[in-house]
């Protein structure tokens, strides 16, 4: 039996047509389901549903033998797992495609505040990849962990700037932000337990391959 970690949203829904593409078709939905492992029409295929953030931790430890996560997530979580040891990304699925961008209130002179090294707070859920951005740029920053709704800090007076995944730019537009720097383009990956690419080899490469080439096209 294999184990796919996946998160309801954006990431099952834009898996599905992968797995479909593999020949594999999931028959119940996280969204109307309180399931939380769902069977597939492989009977050796079953998905576990977790939070985006856990799908690297139940991968990397073997409740899951893979899974798909966002760049962002991977990045935090290595950060904090050993550097992700035992953790394999093989393909880029090229799928919930956004960027990491600082953004800040309307008005506010970032570029003035980056001129003169002044020590800015900064309100993000993504610790690890604001601390590398603002120390590589050389600027001191007072970082504030949240785990969610960034954009209301700046605006209640809790932070100077957020550091925030953006698509569409909607939601800083809706809050009188606006984005100042692109940190990175991120998307989502498939990652594998390497134990497991191991010992379930003949099981989980034709997958990994199936997946590579539904993206390939
Ligand atoms: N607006 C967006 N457009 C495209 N991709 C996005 C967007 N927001 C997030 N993503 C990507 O999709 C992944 C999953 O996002 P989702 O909103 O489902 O989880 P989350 O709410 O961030 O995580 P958690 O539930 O663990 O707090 C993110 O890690 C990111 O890689
Ligand atoms: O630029 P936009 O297209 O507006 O997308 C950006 C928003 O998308 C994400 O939130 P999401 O919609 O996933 O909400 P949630 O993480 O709070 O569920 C992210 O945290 C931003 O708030």
């Amino acid at each position: 039996m294999l184990t796919l970690a996946l998160s309801k949203g954006r990431i099952f829904e834009e898996t599905v047509p992968l797995l479909v593409a593999a020949g594999i078709q999931v028959t119940e939905s996280p969204e109307s389901s309180r399931k939380l492992i769902l069977p597939t029409s492989d009977p050796d295929l079953r998905i576990v549903i977790v939070r985006a953030s856990d799908v690297p931790t139940y991968v990397q430890y073997g409740g899951a033998d893979f899974g798909i996560a966002g760049k962002d997530v991977l990045i935090e979580h290595n950060a904090e797992h050993g550097d992700g040891e035992g953790l394999y990304e093989p393909v880029d699925l090229n799928i919930a495609a956004a960027r990491v961008s600082v953004a800040v209130p309307n008005g506010f002179d970032y570029a003035g505040a980056v001129r003169r090294g002044a020590r800015i707070r900064v309100a993000t859920k993504y610790t690890a990849i604001a601390r590398e951005f603002f120390g590589r740029k050389g600027m001191h920053v007072d970082l504030i962990k949240l785990y969610g709704s960034m954009e209301l800090a700046p605006l209640v007076g809790l932070a100077d700037a957020i550091v925030d995944i953006v698509s569409t730019g909607g939601t800083l537009r809706a809050n009188n932000l606006v984005e100042v720097e692109e940190i990175m383009r991120i998307s989502s990956r498939l990652i594998v337990n390497q134990a497991s690419l191991k010992l379930k080899h003949a099981q989980l490469q034709p997958l990994i391959d199936a997946f590579r080439g539904a993206v390939e096209g």
